[in-house]
């Protein structure tokens, strides 16, 4: 079974969770795509569902399917949330933000009462920090936050330096107009302090860290749908 379809499998799985009247956030990313997909066709067939959107790439997608997302600020407390990851590893703590979406994510998460993390078996991992740390920061003198940055990981026995992450020469923007920066981690023993202490500087908008965040992770595999909680 190839990723692509235990993307799918994942994908189609969430839309179980999904009720009739329902407020409901949409992720980003490719597995993300295939929850939206089949949501779509859960509303083809008459379900009537609130959606808001994680990031510009999924609106364009869903408006692509008919489907019709709202402003968050008009939406109030959401019922679900369901988003792919980097990776998910022990007690469902998260790295997320290799496509960029990490804050309009993160922000999303925090304002639903139940999230869902869908991913593919090679995602779930013993210890988190293989797939490089996507940190945030605000253009404005990146210079001097990424040194803290870098201070910070220091602490943390973390000695790769963040890397700007780039789209051919120029630098990556997000959709809220910052830069992100990536760290190879290589293993985060401590997840919930470094989260911590890289959300205390000021210039870091935020990081990929989700901790405490998801209460259900579904793994694809050839075996069916793992269910996993924290
Ligand atoms: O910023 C992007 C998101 O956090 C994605 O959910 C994450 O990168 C996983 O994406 P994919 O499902 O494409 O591997």
């Amino acid at each position: 079974m190839t990723a692509d379809e235990q993307k799918k499998q994942v994908g189609d799985a969430a839309v179980a969770y999904v009720k009739d009247g329902m407020k409901v956030g949409l992720g980003t990313g490719s597995t993300a795509a295939w929850f939206v997909k089949a949501v779509a066709e859960q509303i083809k067939a008459g379900m009537k569902l609130t959606l808001v959107s994680t990031s510009i790439q999924t609106t364009q997608l869903a408006e692509s399917l008919g489907l019709v997302i709202k402003d968050i600020n008009d939406v109030g407390m959401l019922d679900l949330c369901v988003d792919g990851a980097d990776e998910v590893g022990p007690g469902l703590a998260l790295i997320k933000g290799g496509g960029a979406a990490l804050l309009r994510e993160k922000l999303i998460w925090e304002q639903a009462n139940s999230c869902i993390v869908i991913a593919d078996a090679a995602k779930h991992v013993a210890t988190l920090g293989k797939f490089a740390l996507p940190i945030e920061v605000e253009p404005f003198a990146w210079k001097g936050t990424v040194n803290r940055i870098s201070d910070v990981l220091i602490e943390f026995d973390i000695t790769m330096m963040p890397k700007a992450r780039k789209k051919g020469d120029d630098y990556w923007i997000t959709d809220g107009g910052n830069l992100i920066f990536d760290v190879a981690c290589g293993a985060i023993h401590e997840p919930a302090g470094l989260a911590s202490a890289l959300k205390s500087l000021t210039g870091v908008v935020d990081h990929g860290l989700f901790l405490d965040l998801a209460d259900v992770a579904l793994i694809g595999g050839p075996d069916g749908v793992k269910v996993l909680h924290p």
